[in-house]
C-alpha cells in the first residue's frame, strides 16, 4: 500500500474508490512520456491537502485505494486493452467506483467496455482539445486518436466538451450521429453552456477527461498541446454540474506526459482529487460541513 491523496492508506476492502493507473502509452501520435502520467500524479497526489476547501469536505474519508498498474503487451493494442478490461472489471465486480489514469486516451475504449459489462447503460462526457473520432490513425484502429469512434460504433451516446481539433470528417459524423458537441471556442465567448451539456447528456455518465482539454498554460505537460484550452475554473465548474445532476459511473484521466513542469502534476492531482470529492457528495459518502 502507499499514500494517495492526501495522508490515508486504505486497505482495498474498506475502500469506495479505486485509483488505477494504466501507464500504457504505446498509441500516442505525438510527444511520449504519457506511460509515466499515473506514477506522476499519485506522487504529486501526496502534497495535497486531504481536506478541500472549495466542497469543505476531505475526499480521502471515502476511502482511496491505489490498485497496481495494469501491465501492457508491447507488441499487441489488443492484448494490452484485455489487460486493461480485465484489470477494471475485477475492480468494478468488487463494488469500486474506478478513477483510472492514463496513459493515453486509447485506454478508454477497453475501459468503458469494462463499464458496461459491470454496470449497464451510460453516455459519455468526454473533455478533450480532440475529438479522437478517427476510424484510425497512423495505421492503427487503436490509436489515442480513435477511442471515441469505437465507442460510438458501439453505440454510446457522446458529448464533447473543449474540443480545439477535429478533421471535417470527424465534424460530419459527430453531426450524422448525435454526438453533443461543444467547442472551446464557443466556451470562451458564450460560456459555459451548463445546462445544455446537461441535457444532451443521459441520467448515467462516464467522464473521460484528456488533460490537453485545459490550456497550455494551465497545464503544459500533454503529448499534444493546443492553444485556446479550458481553465481549470471552466472544467471544475462542468464536473460539478454533472456530479450534482447525474450519476457519475466511472472516470479515466489521460495524457497527462511529466516534463519537469512539477506545477502540471499538482494541477492533475488536484483535479483528480476534486472529482473524487465530488463523488463522494454524490454517492453520499460524504456531507459537506458548513465552516
Ligand atoms: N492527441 C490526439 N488525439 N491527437 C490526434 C492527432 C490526430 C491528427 N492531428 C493532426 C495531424 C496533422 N498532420
Ligand atoms: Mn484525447
Ligand atoms: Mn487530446
Amino acid at each position: 500500500m502507499r499514500l494517495v491523496f492526501g495522508e490515508r492508506d486504505t486497505p482495498y476492502q474498506e475502500a469506495r474508490v479505486v485509483v488505477l493507473p494504466v501507464p500504457y502509452d504505446l498509441s500516442l501520435s505525438f510527444l511520449p512520456g504519457a506511460r509515466r502520467g499515473p506514477e506522476a500524479i499519485l506522487l504529486a497526489s501526496r502534497e495535497l491537502e486531504p481536506f478541500l476547501l472549495e466542497l469543505e469536505v476531505a475526499p480521502e474519508e471515502v476511502g482511496i485505494h491505489a490498485a497496481e498498474p495494469v501491465p501492457w503487451v508491447a507488441g499487441s493494442a489488443e492484448e494490452s486493452h484485455a489487460l486493461i478490461r480485465e484489470a477494471a472489471l475485477t475492480h468494478l465486480r468488487a463494488g469500486k467506483f474506478l478513477v483510472a489514469l492514463g496513459g493515453d486516451h486509447s485506454i478508454t475504449h477497453p475501459l468503458v467496455q469494462a463499464h458496461r459489462e459491470a454496470l449497464g447503460e451510460f453516455s459519455l462526457l468526454h473533455i478533450d482539445a480532440h475529438a479522437d473520432l478517427y476510424p484510425e490513425w497512423q495505421g492503427s484502429v487503436y490509436s489515442h486518436a480513435s477511442p471515441f469512434y469505437r465507442l460510438l460504433q458501439e453505440g454510446f451516446p457522446l458529448v464533447q466538451v473543449g474540443l480545439r481539433a477535429m478533421d471535417r470528417e470527424s465534424l460530419e459524423l459527430a453531426r450524422e450521429r448525435g454526438v453533443g458537441l461543444f467547442p472551446a471556442h464557443r466556451l470562451h465567448r458564450e460560456g459555459l453552456p451548463l445546462r445544455e451539456i446537461l441535457e444532451a447528456l443521459g441520467e448515467r455518465v462516464y467522464i473521460s477527461f484528456d488533460f490537453d482539454a485545459l490550456d497550455p498554460s494551465a497545464m503544459p505537460s500533454v503529448g499534444t498541446p493546443l492553444p485556446g484550452g479550458l481553465t481549470y475554473r471552466q472544467v471544475v465548474d462542468l464536473l460539478e454540474a454533472v456530479f450534482r445532476e447525474k450519476e457519475v459511473v466511472g472516470m479515466d484521466f489521460v495524457e497527462l506526459s511529466p516534463n519537469g513542469q512539477f506545477h502540471a502534476e499538482m494541477t492533475a492531482a488536484q483535479l483528480v482529487y476534486h472529482a473524487i470529492g465530488l463523488k463522494g457528495l454524490q454517492a453520499g459518502w460524504l456531507e459537506a460541513r458548513g465552516l
